[in-house]
């Protein structure tokens, strides 16, 4: 099937930058934005100026308000917050077409229910098609075409091909999987996890717990995408150790910039006070401990974000609690 339009559902940053990707590979591209002033501001100045400000968008890239109008779409892009997919989801299930690829790019995991994007996706429109696109992708650097890599998670490899080279672009280079519970588990830990390296960045602990946290953390994420049914090879991909790497790694990172605050002495109310961005790890942390806890993994790290967000201990407690953990013999 050769795909000719795409329609990019959730216009942030993000979906944004995913429009201009689809835009730059030649596809007739609907970005459906829910702000007035969003939708205002890419029809009169070609620039998202509320969350992604200095980019002018390619002549391909088109906006609407009506999620309905992405109907006629040979292929959509689902770029919505993790705890909105559902709704989101819900509202375009009447104007889907069956057999439409819907690729999911938000990373995290449903609160209450505990569920990876791609579930939710199956609930909100049952016997949809779906791929996952993740990775270590910041939108700042996507949309001004600087080199990016991506996995790109489709069960029908075959269909798969197709996204990857429908959806490649200069600079922007999916790579191919199967795996796409293993691409969703990564994409969403890591998240949590770059809170973590925030605070122990923003603490001034050093470099030395940096790595250890990121390499710890990553045995975390590896634990919880197994037993969720993954594979380990997935998440040491693109999708997994390359998002914890380049998260963990940067205050542009909103998860990493959050930690940072926590760890400067800033409490969560501060942390997030004004912000319109969202922080996913925030938003999924209570769900990978829950679900941690439900599939019997251990997530020390996550769960100690968790309790710190939660306001049910402090930054300097869950340290040392960390670093009084029984000495174990190293694996995942
Ligand atoms: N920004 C980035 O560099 C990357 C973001 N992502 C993922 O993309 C997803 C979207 O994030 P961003 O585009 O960065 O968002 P953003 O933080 O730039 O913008 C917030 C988005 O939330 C939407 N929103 C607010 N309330 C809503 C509601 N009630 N229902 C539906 N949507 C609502 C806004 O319309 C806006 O699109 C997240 O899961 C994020 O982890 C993935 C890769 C890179
Ligand atoms: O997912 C991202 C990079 O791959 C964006 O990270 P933040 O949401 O922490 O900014």
């Amino acid at each position: 099937m050769e795909f000719r339009s795409a329609g990019v559902i959730g216009a942030g940053a993000w979906g944004t930058a995913l429009a201009q990707v689809t835009g730059w590979a030649g596809l007739d591209t609907l970005l459906q934005a829910r702000e007035p002033e969003v939708v205002e501001s890419i029809r009169e100045r070609r620039i998202n100026e509320a969350f992604l400000p200095g980019v002018v968008l390619d002549d391909h890239v088109n906006v609407t308000a009506d999620i309905a109008d992405l109907a006629a779409c040979d292929l959509i892009l689902a770029v919505p917050p993790a705890q909105h997919l559902r709704s989101v989801m819900t509202a375009f299930a009447a104007h889907y077409r069956p057999g439409t690829p819907i690729v999911l790019c938000s990373k995290g995991i449903e609160r209450g229910s505990l569920k990876l994007m791609t579930d939710v996706l199956a609930e909100s429109i049952p016997g949809a098609t779906v791929a996952v696109l993740s990775g270590p992708s910041f939108a700042a650097d996507v949309s001004r075409g600087l080199p990016t890599a991506v996995t790109l998670a489709c069960a029908d490899a075959a269909l798969g091909e197709e996204l990857m080279w429908t959806l490649s672009a200069p600079g922007f280079r999916p790579y191919l999987a199967t795996d796409l519970i293993g691409a969703e588990a990564g994409g969403a830990l890591k998240n949590v996890l770059a809170i973590a390296c925030g605070i122990v960045e923003g603490r001034g602990l050093g470099k030395s717990a940096h790595a250890a946290l990121i390499t710890r953390g990553f045995a975390e994420m590896t634990r919880l995408a197994v037993a969720l049914g993954g594979e380990a090879e997935t998440v040491a991909g693109l999708c997994g150790l390359g998002d914890l790497v380049l998260t963990c790694s940067s205050p542009q990172s909103r998860n990493m910039s959050l930690g940072l605050a926590l760890g400067q002495g800033q409490t969560v109310e501060q942390a997030l006070a004004g912000k319109r961005s969202v922080a996913e790890g925030y938003e999924s942390a209570p769900a990978v401990r829950d679900l941690a806890r439900k599939l019997g993994v251990e997530t020390p790290i996550c769960e100690a974000v968790a309790a710190v967000l939660a306001g049910e201990t402090t930054v300097d407690v869950v340290i040392d609690g960390l670093l009084s953990r029984p000495l174990k013999v190293e694996r995942n």
